[in-house]
């Protein structure tokens, strides 16, 4: 097994780049499959186990694609195929993306039904809902979903009951090429919901309004491959800023966009840390003596629930109590048992999570719960006394490009190994330091 090794008590200083934006590739690239005409070229595409995934899903498309140094080349002008197996869906719930496109250019798509996961159970009504209004029938069995139309789905008004991301860019790519006009209403305005709609339109659509709580889309009769650049990756961002943060560094975030991390910054700030928007990202200095703060997730432009753990993790060093409010998934709370493994002190009642802090953290032996949860043990241990060890790597190479090569970089004491160099480096050090050094 792997695991991500880190001994706290560095502080972190440098500079350090993020990449394009996981939850924007992922949709950019499902949306590539209503090029009947061209062929598109996605650049800074990050190399992160879920992109793997979702090229491998459009390759059992029928579809050619090619993946080098951060550019995904796609040619999807054979006849596809419209059938997503379990394999891929299990491993990431965005495969589910492929049915907009699919039933919007074939009119036809088998897709396995995607299992729960650790933050909740995140049904797809939504989803169904916006293509059935559109014409499609859905017929759910054998653990997969089959959605088809008889000839073209039809432009109609739908309004999504929650502001869901995946539902609005399923829908959004459904409509692109539907007869007559499409009205999303009660959408999600988050930057990658805007970055697709700049994909697709660059492909021929006509999207209008993404990035507010209403979308118009008018229909074509086809789209066209297209160029296009991946908006840097704001969770990526945000979980770096913590990290200069916690440790009270000074780090440049190189490539951070800050109009998409409004309510991070002015959490961040009211807690004491100093962010300064700079020519090319946010610097970030932190002082030893931050104070706690009240936060609740929200749909964007509220605060993400894509950095609430990271954010609990720095307010187990802030001053005071500080409540945490998870309003977007019911089970997004699982890395609260892993922060207390390393003697956090926290509370959980309902949807809200009290933290109370300064807690002295100590090195554990956690595991990565989710992809955010993974990433923030991590942040924790960077304050921890002696050694964490983080396992579950698998869930942290989901969102997260060389996570601990790039805090090294930034003067962590942190390693990736196997068990088995770990077994070795403990055989060849003098015992008792390493017994000690590693708290067991
Ligand atoms: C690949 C990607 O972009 N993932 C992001 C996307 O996930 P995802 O698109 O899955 O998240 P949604 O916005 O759809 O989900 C938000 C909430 O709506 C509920 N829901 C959703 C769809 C539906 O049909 N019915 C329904 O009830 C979910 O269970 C959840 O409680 O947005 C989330 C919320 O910002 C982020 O945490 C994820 O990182
Ligand atoms: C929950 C996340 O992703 P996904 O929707 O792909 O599981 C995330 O990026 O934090």
């Amino acid at each position: 097994m792997e695991k991500i090794i880190v001994r706290g008590g560095r502080q972190l200083n440098g500079k350090v780049r993020v990449e394009g934006a996981k939850n924007a590739v992922l949709p950019v690239i499902a949306a590539s499959i209503l090029a009947s005409e061209g062929k598109s070229k996605i650049y800074d595409a990050p190399a992160l186990a879920d992109v793997y995934t979702i090229n491998q899903v459009l390759r059992n498309l029928n579809i050619d694609l090619q993946y080098e140094n951060g550019t995904v080349a796609v040619d999807a002008q054979k006849q596809l195929k419209t059938e997503a197996p379990f394999e891929y869906v299990r491993k990431m719930r965005a495969s589910f993306l492929v049915m907009g496109p699919l039933l919007a250019r074939v009119g036809h798509a088998r897709i396995a039904l995607p299992g729960g996961c650790a933050i909740g159970s995140r049904p797809i009504d939504q989803h169904l809902k916006g293509f059935e209004a559109m014409g499609a029938e859905v017929e759910i069995g054998n653990g997969f979903i089959e959605a088809s139309v008889k000839d073209r789905l039809k432009g109609t008004k739908i309004y999504l009951d929650f502001p869901s991301v995946g539902a609005t860019e399923n829908i959004m790519m459904a409509a692109t090429m539907a007869e007559g006009t499409t009205v999303l209403e009660n959408v999600a305005e988050e930057p990658e919901i805007v970055d697709l709609a700049n994909y697709l339109n660059a492909m021929g659509a006509k999207v209008r309004g993404a990035g507010t709580g209403t979308i118009r889309i008018e229909g074509v009769d086809k789209l066209t491959g297209a160029n296009h650049h991946i908006i840097p990756d704001r969770v990526e961002a945000g979980t770096f800023m913590v990290a200069a943060a916690i440790t009270a560094g000074d780090v440049l975030i190189q490539n951070a966009e800050p109009e998409h991390l409004r309510p991070l910054i002015a959490k961040m700030s009211e807690m004491g840390v100093n962010i300064e928007e700079v020519e090319d990202g946010i610097q970030v200095t932190a002082p030893e003596k931050l104070s706690s703060v009240d936060l609740k997730t929200m749909p964007h432009p509220g605060f993400p629930t894509d950095m609430q753990a990271q954010m609990m993790a720095l307010l187990l060093k802030a001053e005071g109590t500080g409540v945490i409010t998870e309003t977007v998934f019911e089970n997004r709370f699982m890395h609260v048992e892993e922060f207390r493994r390393m003697n956090g002190d926290i509370k959980v009642e309902g949807r809200s999570a009290m933290v109370q802090g300064p807690c002295q953290l100590q090195g554990a032996e956690v595991s990565s719960t989710d992809l955010r949860a993974g990433a923030a043990l991590v942040l924790a241990g960077l304050i921890a006394e002696g050694y964490t060890r983080v396992t579950e790597l698998k869930h942290i190479d989901r969102g997260y490009v060389d996570f601990a090569e790039k805090l090294k970089g930034l003067g962590a004491d942190i390693e990736r190994v196997t068990d088995v160099e770990e077994r070795l480096e403990n055989l060849n050090a003098p015992a008792p330091l390493k017994v000690n050094e590693f708290g067991v």
